[in-house]
């Protein structure tokens, strides 16, 4: 591991602000990130990310609320402590590096100028650590243009890295890339935070970043929190039907009931019945409503298969993507190895589990104590609270 300077959890602590007398970019917005942890903030564009990282970067002052580096506040409203003071790297999008420079230079920047200058002798051997570190090793003599995608988001990172900063800031660094690429840097970038040890925000509207770098995300829809979970929650019990479609469940259907059984939920539709995780309500005001994942549906005449009609299908290379339509419930997207005919009669069938579904009664507790049966239909969050409370 290369050596990196003692880290601190990061705190947000009821963040807001607007952007002139504008409506509020940011509200409310309350977490953690223990030292050393990666904090994903996932959601569509508009939805405040850059607001929430340009404030934790010292580039905005918030409305209200603070933001903290271990004991220290580093904003609040009307005082901030401005960027270069706040021992944080910053990693961007379009990479900005300076097309002039060389590879060496661009890493050792930070070491040359400003607050962290240090000595010719302890510059050197930093930008040679962190060139081995992201391997980048033979290329130190190359401008930006002679580097590839991914090598020129490694000098931005090592950049990044070598003041040895407390915390880093990601602004959606793979967006810029391939998707074959994107994929591989996202491996490589989950590692390397691991490696690190230092406390993270990572900005991204995609979800596979997300769930694949942090140990927990923040979703944020306009401009407020709609979930704060590990990614296996997001992923296994969204708040909300908006997070569940975000978390890539793309087919929603309204079944003709929902029922809770040993923690389960159990969706009616028609005369069938699947099982899914119970999401509890949705957060976000939605009725009942089962969320499906295109790889967790597939077409077959198994016992319990939904019966269904093909709407379309689409061939797209590795597989043909074909959209059914459930009677009145709604229509399901899948992957099918065949092609199918608008209008065929197919069945449908769901993995145990492969379902998301909000709302339902629980069925009578044996004690009587519907707290205890809340406490089973209830999502992660509402567990925790109940959990405090007692
Ligand atoms: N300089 C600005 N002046 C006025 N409103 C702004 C400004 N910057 C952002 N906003 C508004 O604040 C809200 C949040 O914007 P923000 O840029 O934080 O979203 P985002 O999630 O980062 O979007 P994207 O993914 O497109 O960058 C949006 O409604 C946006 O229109």
């Amino acid at each position: 591991m290369i050596d990196q300077r003692h880290t601190a959890p990061l705190r947000l602590r009821g963040l807001g602000m607007r952007y002139g007398t504008g409506a509020w970019a940011l509200r409310g917005v309350d977490t953690t990130v223990p030292a050393g942890r990666t904090l994903a903030v996932l959601g569509p564009s508009g939805c405040g990310k850059s607001t929430l990282l340009r404030l934790v970067a010292g580039l905005e002052t918030p409305g209200e609320g603070e933001v903290l580096l271990g004991d220290r506040v580093l904003s609040a409203p009307g005082s901030t402590v401005s960027p270069e003071f706040r021992d944080m790297g910053m990693v961007f999008q379009d990479y900005a590096l300076w097309p002039h420079l060389r590879v060496r230079d661009i890493i050792g920047y930070g070491l040359r100028h400003g607050v962290h200058r240090t000595s010719a002798g302890e510059r050197g051997s930093r930008v040679a650590e962190l060139v081995g570190f992201l391997r980048l090793d033979g290329l130190e003599d190359r401008r930006p243009a002679e580097l590839s995608g991914g090598q020129r988001q490694r000098v931005a990172i090592a950049r990044a890295l070598a003041t040895r900063p407390r915390l880093l800031l990601f602004d959606e660094p793979l967006s810029n890339l391939d998707s074959q690429l994107r994929g591989e840097m996202r491996e490589e970038l989950a590692l390397l935070l691991r490696r690190l040890g230092t406390t993270a925000l990572y900005v991204t509207h995609d979800v596979s970043e997300a769930l694949a770098l942090a140990d927990r995300v923040l979703v944020l829809h306009e401009g407020r929190t709609v979930q704060d979970a590990s990614p296996e929650e997001v992923f296994g019990r969204p708040a909300s039907g908006w997070v569940a479609d975000l978390a890539g469940f793309s087919s929603r259907i309204e079944p003709d009931a929902v029922t809770v059984e040993d923690g389960r939920a159990v969706a009616t539709v028609g005369g069938s019945r699947f099982v899914g995780r119970a999401c509890g309500e949705d957060v976000g005001g939605g009725g009942p409503a089962a969320y499906l994942h295109p790889e967790a549906v597939r077409l077959g005449e198994g016992p319990g298969a939904l019966p269904a009609v093909v709407v379309s299908s689409v061939f797209e290379g590795r597989h043909h993507r074909v959209r059914v339509r459930v009677g009145s419930a709604g229509t399901v997207l899948l992957h099918s190895v065949s092609p199918h005919r608008p209008g065929d009669r197919v069945g449908l069938e769901i993995e145990p589990d492969g379902a998301v579904i909000f709302g339902g009664t629980a069925e009578p507790h044996p004690l009587g104590s519907t707290r205890a049966a809340q406490n089973q239909v209830g999502g992660p969050e509402e567990r925790h609270r109940d959990a405090l409370q007692r």
